[in-house]
């Protein structure tokens, strides 16, 4: 098992908010969770990747990564494995993305943070990874700042990013919400594309059904910070147990409509 994360209790400050949740991940595999804003799920991956907020901490539970319980690495140890072996790609690009800086100079430095090679070879590497996620003219990319660029251009950004490093998982938080829904098909598509010749498991949070539906193997349903259904895909779409995952379903005309006719398409 990659990643096994059970019993993780999560406040912030004195504040209960994520409680009791558990999921296993194998590599390769995708876990998608679902739930209304609020609902704890960004929180649940920003515990596994090390970088919850200062007043957030975790208070009970284990995640256990590669047979390591996470939750005792020393910070060295965090900084060894987040932004490479798990890596995040994030809700806006933007947040990830310095806005007052070229795209090459924070790819070169964040290639060169990890790994010891010249700026030269960072450089033609990032190339290299731009054009994997299908980006035309990578050159005039890395000499653009973000606000140059489209949202679909800066998302692929991210994502080329958070994939460099061939990680282990990617935690996708909401990685195409700001874009159209064309977009944001080919950027998933895309995302899974590398995802399946890397071998690199995913845990993406969507309030979009029809994308979780899409990519994922397994789909948690979130309320509150529990955990309140879970299922293959097939199960939560087509046999929701649960009225609030029905209700999820419901808003489906507010994702456009997808979450059935794109979960027949793939
Ligand atoms: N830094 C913080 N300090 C205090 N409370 C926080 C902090 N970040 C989030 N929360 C609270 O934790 C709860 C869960 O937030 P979280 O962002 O995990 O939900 P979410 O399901 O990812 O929502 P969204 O879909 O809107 O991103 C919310 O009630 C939120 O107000």
């Amino acid at each position: 098992m990659l990643l096994e994360v059970s019993n993780l209790d999560i406040s912030y400050g004195e504040h209960p908010i994520v409680h009791d949740v558990s999921l296993k991940l194998d590599s390769g595999k995708v876990i998608a969770i679902v739930g209304e804003s609020g609902s704890g799920k960004t929180t649940v991956i920003r515990a596994i990747l090390g970088c919850l907020p200062n007043e957030g901490h975790v208070t009970n539970g284990k995640i256990v990564f590669d047979g390591k319980n996470l939750l005792e690495n020393t910070a060295e140890e965090w900084r060894k494995v987040s932004g490479k072996d798990i890596t995040m790609v994030f809700q806006a690009s933007g947040s990830m993305l310095d806005p007052i800086q070229k795209i090459g100079k924070q790819f070169v430095e964040y290639i060169r943070q990890h790994v010891d090679v010249t700026e030269e070879d960072a450089y033609q590497q990032a190339i290299a990874m731009l054009k994997r996620m299908n980006l035309p003219n990578p050159e005039t990319i890395m000499d653009s700042f973000p606000f140059e660029l489209s949202g679909g251009m800066n998302q692929r950004v991210g994502v080329a990013m958070g994939m460099f490093f061939s990680p282990r998982i990617l935690l996708a938080d909401e990685p195409t919400s700001a874009l159209d829904v064309t977009t944001q098909a080919q950027v998933v598509e895309e995302m899974m594309g590398i995802c399946r010749d890397d071998g690199t498991a995913i845990i993406i949070v969507t309030h979009n059904l029809g994308v979780a539906a899409y990519m994922a193997d397994e789909i948690i349903v979130m309320r509150n910070g529990h955990i309140v259904e879970r299922g293959t895909s097939d199960e939560i779409v087509n046999n929701p147990k649960e009225d609030y995952t029905k209700e999820l379903l419901d808003a489906v005309p507010q994702i456009g409509g997808l979450a059935h006719d794109i979960y027949e398409a793939g």
